[in-house]
């Protein structure tokens, strides 16, 4: 992809974020999967353009876009819970092979400055991207006003950033252009690096 697609939309100080700490989360749809597949790829560009490791992107499928939010939120808290296990685990095990912690080791246990050494860590940013394109009911509308409206519930309800990556599109030819694979000489923009983009800025964000 040519350097100023990677930019598109992003503001200066984003092409400067270092994302090499990061772990981020794909959830794509199985559905439309010949117009998600470029969106997917799209956004793992971004990610690795912003230094995300591409051993730290995991990626999940789901059949539709309503099933998006559950299976962000599901993956979400189990990404938490593991680093929650793998720290006590750990803690345990010196606690129990090491015996009776020295007094300034157990004093570094108990601040948790060793526990946030060792933490793997739960996701810092999860990416979810499907497409909806309408037909002839109101199945689409439904779909849409729910998905989106459970996207951002689930960011806002365990503090991760969840990009809204679903395509709300009337036609196949508006959902191809956007993700950059439109017919003929208008072959669009792939959505996906940007939703790459905002998954690292968002992660990244701070006072
Ligand atoms: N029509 C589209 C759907 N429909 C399926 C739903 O998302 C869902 O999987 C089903 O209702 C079972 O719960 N999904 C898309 O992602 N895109 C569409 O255009
Ligand atoms: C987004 C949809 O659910 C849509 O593709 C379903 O098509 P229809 O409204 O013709 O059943």
């Amino acid at each position: 992809m040519g350097g100023d697609d990677f930019h598109k939309g992003v503001k200066e100080s984003t092409r400067k974020l270092d994302g090499r700490g990061l772990k981020v989360l794909i959830v794509h749809t199985r559905w439309n999967s010949e117009i998600v597949d470029p969106l997917v790829h799209g956004t793992k560009a971004s990610l690795e353009r912003y230094g995300v490791l591409p051993q730290n992107v995991t990626v999940r499928d789901v059949p539709g876009a309503y099933e998006l939010p559950a299976a962000a939120l599901r993956l979400i808290r189990r990404s938490q819970q593991q680093s929650t296990n793998l720290v006590s685990n750990i803690v345990d095990d010196l606690m129990t092979t090491a015996g009776e912690l020295t007094a300034s080791v157990k004093g570094s246990v108990d601040s948790g400055s060793i526990g946030a050494d060792i933490k793997s860590g739960p996701f810092d940013a999860v990416v979810c991207i499907g497409v909806l394109i309408k037909g002839s009911t109101m199945h689409f509308e439904y779909i849409a006003e729910a998905v989106s409206q459970g996207i951002m519930r689930v960011g806002l309800d365990t503090g991760v950033p969840t990009v809204f990556g679903v395509l709300t599109c009337l036609s196949d030819d508006q959902a191809m252009e956007r993700a950059g694979i439109g017919r003929g000489e208008k072959k669009g923009h792939n959505h996906g690096l940007d939703w790459g983009a905002a998954a690292v800025e968002m992660a990244l964000l701070d006072l």
